[in-house]
């Protein structure tokens, strides 16, 4: 019989990675041995998808050419672009990611491989197309088109002018780029987990990042950073630490804050909060950061709880002019190019994952016919 399982898998190491690594005591983060702390604000986001998945930080040459290969991935299926605007009045955003890249399984050439070489393109391609699903499902919603992406500009530039449909300045397109290095990678997140199980069965990486798009939508995991937004917005800024005490004393859990890992502040908050700081002083709407300053303050006093990456990343999307209900679409878009380094990891050296379980269930049970149950 199995041992009793830690609930949720707590402490539990269930894979072997050298994509990413956390202290959670130290509250740091590692990508390949990079510390995120040198990699945000200084790598793009482009170096950082190279880094996990084709393994080093770029040369200059070789940046060149995934960026070559990240612009010639961003075309559409044909059975995406039939059916993109029927999903766009159907599904929500994340619902409509799901089936999108699902979709997209369709017209890849490399659909039927799971081979190194066809799960490098596969990732290139994901991660290239990923923006421009979310950029183009806003805008079949909202009746817009999408201005063509510019290859000589790089994901954070194209993804925040195709969703705004305003050329962003030079220091937000810094900023959002910032935000997709800290959000690429986290160890075995729920959402990586799943990808990484999926994976495992030799299924084929659309399959696996279809598997952790449905695993990030909900609120315990990606989909917090909406219920930040949401949060923020609900409270009359003068009663920030009544609404959250109050919510607190009713055993509600506030959104963006508490870690599995970290128990010290996440280092990708430490980046967040401040990114939220500046764009509220640029943008001269400094409510919402206020707000947020005095929620951490509370959830701390109260609780001794951090703020995990969602916590300041809805703010920063907010002042970056990102639809509330983008936020965690746009955090897909980073954690594209994790999803898919972990399946090239996963199946470079594969075994089935397949943990046991404990029966509680009832036992000796007498069969009877259905008339006399
Ligand atoms: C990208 C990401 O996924 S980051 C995480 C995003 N998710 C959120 O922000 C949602 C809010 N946070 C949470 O629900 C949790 O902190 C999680 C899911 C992130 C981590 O969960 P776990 O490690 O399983 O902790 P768990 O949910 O068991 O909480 C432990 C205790 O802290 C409390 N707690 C944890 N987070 C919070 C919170 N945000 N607000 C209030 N209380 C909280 C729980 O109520 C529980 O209290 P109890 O022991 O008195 O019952
Ligand atoms: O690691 C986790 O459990 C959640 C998280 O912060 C992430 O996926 O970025």
């Amino acid at each position: 019989m199995a041992d009793k399982p830690t609930k949720g898998l707590a402490d539990v190491v269930a894979a072997s990675t050298a994509l990413s690594d956390i202290d959670g005591k130290a509250g740091r983060l590692f990508y390949r041995g990079y510390d995120i702390h040198d990699l945000a604000g200084r790598t793009t986001f482009e170096e950082a998808a190279h880094l996990l998945q084709r393994g080093t930080l770029p040369t200059g040459a070789q940046l060149a050419k995934y960026r070559a290969e990240l612009a010639g991935g961003q075309t559409l299926g044909a059975l995406v672009e039939e059916n993109l605007s029927k999903i766009a009045e159907k599904q929500t955003p994340m619902e409509a990611l799901r089936t999108l890249v699902s979709l997209a399984t369709a017209d890849d050439p490399d659909k039927s491989s799971n081979s190194p070489e066809a799960n490098q393109r596969k990732a290139a391609r994901l991660t290239a197309q990923q923006g421009i699903l979310v950029a183009r499902y806003h805008a079949a919603r909202s009746g817009n088109t999408v201005p063509e992406a510019d290859p000589a500009l790089g994901v954070a530039a194209n993804f925040l002018h195709q969703v705004s449909n305003r050329t962003p300045t030079p220091r937000e397109i810094e900023i959002f780029d910032t935000c997709l290095v800290l959000h690429a990678d986290h160890t075995m997140n729920a959402s990586t987990f799943a990808a990484r199980v999926c994976a495992a069965t030799l299924a084929d990486m659309h399959s696996a990042v279809v598997a952790a798009i449905g695993t990030l939508k909900g609120p315990l995991h990606g989909g917090a950073n909406e219920q930040v937004m949401r949060t923020l917005e609900s409270i009359e800024p003068s009663r920030v630490a009544g609404v959250v005490r109050g919510k607190l004393a009713a055993g509600e859990k506030i959104m963006g804050f508490g870690h599995r890992v970290y128990k010290t502040e996440d280092p990708r908050a430490t980046h967040l909060r401040r990114l939220s700081e500046e764009l509220s002083e640029s943008t001269g709407d400094r409510t919402f950061y206020r707000m947020s300053r005095e929620m951490e303050e509370v959830v701390f006093a109260e609780k001794k709880l951090y703020p995990n990456v969602d916590f300041y990343a809805a703010t920063v999307y907010h002042y970056l002019g990102i639809p509330t209900d983008l936020f965690t679409p746009v955090f897909s878009v980073s954690r594209m190019s994790g999803w898919t380094a972990h399946v090239i990891e996963q199946h470079a050296d594969n075994r089935l994952i397949r943990p046991d379980s404990e029966y509680i269930g009832e036992r000796d049970q007498k069969w009877k016919p259905i008339d006399e149950r």
